[in-house]
């Protein structure tokens, strides 16, 4: 069995020992290659290699950034290249390991996986021993001509500016840490505009809603951790079923304190209010804004757009979980 190892040795938690440990136990186990990711996008140019090559799988060692780039790489054709996927199209790429080694690690954390590197490892070789796979949907994104795929969420407005907001400390060398995300998110909740919501929600068979000051767009539950703790807006999402949504229609400390109490402590209960708009398990939508707004994908930040469609793919990847 070939495989492919992505090492983001830019990542958060990933380090040398790490990489080492990883290497010598899955290389005992297949026959591996080893590439270090060396610039933004590389992850997605290997991944694709390593499918256009045959190889069987493909596993990641880095952060919900790196995972993503590898597979939207596994995922979206290279120039001229068709695709012949049957009935299954899980079955015609690489599998996916993911191995934790980011600041969050929500996919990861999100497929049952211990937040922990060497713990991960010790739970996908056991898993590639047993031949044990997940098979998984993947959400994807088209705006102003782009499309990318997403693992865990997107979303536009105050929790993507949030995301711009500390993507710009860790440009200025800070970690990103939850406490550095909370703080950030609270101070900047001052800040976001609470008066002039500016999207509206449309979608083949869906009732349109107007008034959107934020809108989360999920392919799976949790949504984010903040350290150990699960945050579920969307908690009926999930990795076999369509899209789900939340949109709100208020920003104020009423209306935002019992959705975040209800989201930090509930695991199974949709949040409600007359603020909230809520799809489940849905195929394709589309969200359209008055002005540019911020646009975040897996926690990247993505610049501004004004309208983004979204769409589910089922049976995208297999994962060795
Ligand atoms: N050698 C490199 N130098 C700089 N950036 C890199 C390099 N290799 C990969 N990257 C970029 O680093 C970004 C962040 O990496 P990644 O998501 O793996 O770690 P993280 O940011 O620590 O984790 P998280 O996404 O959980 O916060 C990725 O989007 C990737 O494009």
């Amino acid at each position: 069995m070939r495989a492919m190892l992505l090492v983001n040795p830019k990542a958060t938690t990933t380090n040398g020992r790490t990489r080492d440990v990883l290497i010598r136990a899955f290389g005992a186990a297949v026959d591996l290659s080893v590439e270090e990711t060396r610039y933004r996008g590389h992850a997605a140019a290997l991944a694709a290699t390593a499918r256009a090559k045959g190889y069987d799988m493909v596993a990641v060692l880095g952060g919900d950034g790196t995972v993503n780039e590898a597979v939207n790489g596994l995922l979206n054709p290279v120039d001229g290249e068709e695709l012949e996927l049957g009935d299954d199209p899980s079955a015609g790429r690489p599998a996916l390991v993911v191995i934790p080694g980011g600041s969050a690690n929500v996919f990861a954390r999100a497929l049952g996986l211990p937040n922990d590197p060497v713990e991960s490892t010790g739970a996908v070789l056991e898993a590639l021993r047993e031949d044990r796979r997940k098979t998984v949907g993947l959400g994807q994104a088209l705006w102003e001509g782009q499309s990318r795929y997403f693992t865990f969420c997107t979303g536009l407005g105050y929790d993507a500016e949030v995301i711009r907001a500390v993507e710009g400390l860790r440009g200025s060398g800070r970690k990103a840490t939850p406490a550095r995300y909370v703080n950030t998110a609270l101070r900047h909740y001052l800040a976001t505009d609470k008066r002039r919501p500016s999207m509206t929600l449309t979608g083949p068979g869906i009732p349109t809603a107007r008034g959107i000051f934020m809108a989360i767009v999920s392919n799976t539950s949790p949504w984010t951790y903040v350290g150990g703790t699960p945050v579920r807006p969307t908690p009926w999402a999930g990795f076999e079923t369509g899209l789900d949504f939340l949109g709100l229609r208020r920003m104020g400390v009423t209306s935002i304190a019992p959705l975040l109490h209800h989201i930090l402590t509930e695991s199974e209960a949709l949040p409600s209010g007359r603020n909230l708009v809520q799809l489940h398990d849905e195929s394709e939508f589309t969200i359209a804004s008055e002005r540019p707004v911020a646009f975040e994908l897996d926690g990247d930040y993505l610049g501004e757009c004004e309208t983004v469609t979204f769409r589910s793919t089922p049976n995208a990847l297999q994962v060795l979980v």
